[in-house]
């Protein structure tokens, strides 16, 4: 990477317009795009797959280690293969949701995948990177950094719509579930980073979102 190459940080909740925002503003500024929730879902889904029980830390961080991942950073494709499968689609999936918040919260996967995480940013043309710790962790001189939130209605109707229907009032309980996990562990918890621009997304179109970080980026 070097020294001007772009990083945009995108951070916010679950269900606050994130990969899809990252996305949009990759493929707007011919960037790269990383998900580092899909890291944390893949380790996750290899985990399960491997009948590691997800509230053992211990036994967590050392089947963690065992995980290779392999990562596709075109925002028009991006790809995500786990110990060689495609999990793409089996991450997204109820049990992986439940379980990943746990596997989050362990410090050693969280030093695991920073540092895969650094490595994929130092190694592209410019990228835009979204998930928790971003701004705050992962990439602290990133030159744009944006918070994203969403009422909690929101989120969970943009979600259940998503995952094709159902109850909103589950997801948002869900939602909420994992937000409150997710902001209240030891490791480096859900929060906006000093420097961070907040956008709330509730009253705006997926466009507009993009268009707001597209010029923060142009303005930088
Ligand atoms: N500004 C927006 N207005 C309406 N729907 C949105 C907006 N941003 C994202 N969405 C939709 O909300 C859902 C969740 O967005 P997503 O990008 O997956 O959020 P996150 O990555 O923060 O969990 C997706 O179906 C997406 O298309
Ligand atoms: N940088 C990150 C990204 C995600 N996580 C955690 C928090 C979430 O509960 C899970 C999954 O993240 P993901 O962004 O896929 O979740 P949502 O799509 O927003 O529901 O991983 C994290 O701790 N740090």
């Amino acid at each position: 990477m070097r020294e001007d190459t772009l990083v945009v940080a995108v951070d916010g909740p679950s269900g606050s317009g994130k990969s899809s925002t990252a996305r949009g503003v990759a493929e707007r500024l011919g960037l790269d795009y990383l998900d580092t929730g899909a890291m944390y879902r893949a380790v996750t889904w290899a985990l399960l797959e491997a009948g590691v029980h997800v509230d053992d830390a211990d036994a967590v961080a050392a089947a963690a280690k065992q995980v290779v991942l392999e990562i596709g950073s075109d925002p028009s494709d991006p790809t995500i293969r786990a110990n060689g499968a495609d999990v793409s689609g089996p991450i997204r999936g109820p049990h992986v949701t439940a379980a990943v918040s746990a596997v989050a919260a362990v410090p050693a996967v969280r030093e695991q995948l920073v540092a895969e995480q650094r490595a994929i940013i130092a190694g592209s043309r410019g990228i835009v990177v979204e998930g928790r710790d971003i701004a705050s962790v992962v990439a602290p001189d990133a030159a744009v950094k944006v918070y994203l939130v969403a009422d909690a209605e929101a989120r969970a109707s943009r979600r259940t719509a998503e995952l094709g229907g159902g109850d909103v009032s589950a997801t948002r309980a869900d939602l909420e579930r994992r937000d409150s996990i997710d902001s209240s562990r030891t490791a480096s918890p859900l929060r906006r980073a000093d420097g961070a621009q907040i956008v709330d997304t509730t009253e705006l179109s997926l466009e507009d979102v993009i268009d707001q970080i597209v010029r923060l980026a142009k303005e930088r």
